[in-house]
């Protein structure tokens, strides 16, 4: 087992660049894939969960160059119909966005094909994806009955359908938008409330016909259903591609620098998309300092310089609408809140519970192991800020955003943290603990 011990830090400073977007990664190799010529991305994330989906859609047959010193990948696209049928069960890893996305994809093949990942993948839930392909007219089984992966596809014969999820996804969107690539008739998709929305930019960048607004219908309690519509059939053109960094990867340094008294870091070239830029808005909320710098666009995926500067936190409530915008960042959140004066309240987030590990009861047992006082909720947590926290030894329950969230508490705690099964950190972010290092 891996463990890594992290002390208490007296203040951060410096510069520092985080890797690229993992969601935007996936889609330019998924995109690049099904478009016609070549596609480069540069700043291209290569943790373990990106060379998942680059290994699925080399095992279809398209060829990609990596070039894992330069990070950028190029992907030579063989057009919407020239997958190839694999000749094994595509092994997505531990990554979630490669398993329900490419079965969309696979949906729409007139091969059949099987899918299943590592242990955890195995008991993510996937009937948010069976349903709505089941409806456009792909067979998918879940091989053991329950409906999770292994998975069994054979489409080829879809007709588009008008879906109203019932989370908001965009996993499930992404996944039921590129069925609808290949659908007889448009296909739509309605959500509670808007998710990051990576694959209707970057669809439409390489030419395909998408659209995207508030949905008429009902409006309850602070959420707006989110509309997206796709047509059939696009001519895919491949395109270079500049990935910013992932935010969800600056959100560490964004805690960091903001629970360390002293402390003052520069992230740089950070994705603000405001489909994922939630932190920002609860980090200021929280009495948090950011200043966002040289804005800039990419392709439509906005991006920016973030400086952020240690501040005295209070407690807030997180709920709704901003929850999807925010969904991977409430983990080291709930830090911030451990460290905060008064109480936060998270709810409005049960999908914590079917991510890598359930991150509610994950973050409860190692935050009260450092003396934290919090509640786990059906749907969220209940953090009392006490101020300080203590050093302990705390499980990451194999799931990279515990164990990134988690050095961040032992920065602020008093003595030593030691962080069990450390190592899972590669699925997203491989030269995380080196990048800390270079700021304390
Ligand atoms: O589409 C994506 O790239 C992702 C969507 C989110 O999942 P859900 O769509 O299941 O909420 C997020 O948690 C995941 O890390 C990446
Ligand atoms: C939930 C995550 O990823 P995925 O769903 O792709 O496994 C994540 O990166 O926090």
């Amino acid at each position: 087992m891996s463990i890594r011990e992290i002390e208490r830090a007296c203040a951060l400073h410096g510069e520092i660049e985080v890797p690229g977007d993992k969601s935007i990664s996936h889609r330019s190799i998924m995109l690049g894939a099904l478009a016609e010529g070549d596609t480069r991305a540069s700043h291209f994330l290569m943790s373990a969960d990106c060379l998942s989906t680059i290994s699925c859609f080399r095992q279809l047959g398209i060829d990609i160059e990596e070039d894992r010193g330069a990070d950028t990948v190029v992907v030579h696209g063989k057009g919407l119909h020239g997958l190839q049928a694999p000749s094994e069960t595509l092994d997505t890893g531990n990554s979630g966005t490669t398993t329900r996305i490419l079965s969309g994809t696979l949906a729409g093949q007139t091969f059949q094909s099987q899918i299943n990942g590592d242990s955890s993948i195995q008991t993510r839930p996937m009937k948010r994806i069976i349903n709505p392909l089941t409806e456009m007219g792909a067979q998918v089984t879940s091989l053991r009955g329950n409906d999770c992966t292994p998975l069994a596809i054979s489409g080829g014969h879809l007709h588009g359908i008008d879906y109203l999820s019932p989370v908001a996804s965009a996993q499930v969107k992404s996944c039921i938008l590129l069925a609808g690539l290949y659908a007889e008739g448009r296909t739509s998709v309605t959500e509670p409330s808007l998710s990051r929305n990576h694959t209707e930019l970057m669809l439409r960048g390489f030419g395909a016909e998408v659209s995207s607004r508030a949905a008429a219908r009902s409006r309850t309690a602070g959420m707006t259903p989110w509309r997206a519509e796709v047509c059939p059939e696009p001519h895919l053109r491949g395109q270079d591609i500049i990935i910013p960094g992932d935010i969800s990867s600056a959100a560490y340094f964004i805690a960091a620098g903001l629970i360390v008294p002293g402390s003052e870091i520069l992230v740089k070239n950070v994705g603000i998309n405001p489909t994922r830029a939630g932190i920002l808005e609860v980090a200021r909320g929280m009495g948090g300092q950011i200043e966002v710098i040289r804005e800039y666009d990419r392709g439509g995926e906005k991006a920016a310089d973030l400086l952020v500067k240690s501040a005295s936190l209070h407690g807030t409530t997180i709920e709704g609408a901003l929850i999807p915008t925010l969904i991977d960042e409430i983990p080291v959140i709930a830090v911030m809140a451990a460290c905060a004066d008064g109480t936060t309240v998270i709810r409005d987030a049960a999908e914590l519970k079917v991510k890598e590990s359930d991150r509610i009861a994950a973050m409860t047992e190692n935050l009260k192991a450092m003396g934290a006082d919090i509640t786990p909720e059906e749907d969220g947590m209940i953090i009392r800020g006490t101020g300080s926290l203590h050093g302990a030894r705390v499980r990451s329950f194999m799931d990279h955003r515990v164990a990134m969230s988690m050095a961040v508490a032992a920065l602020a705690a008093e003595g030593t943290t030691a962080i069990e099964d450390a190592d899972c950190v590669l699925i997203s972010y491989p030269s995380f603990y080196e990048d800390l290092e270079k700021l304390i």
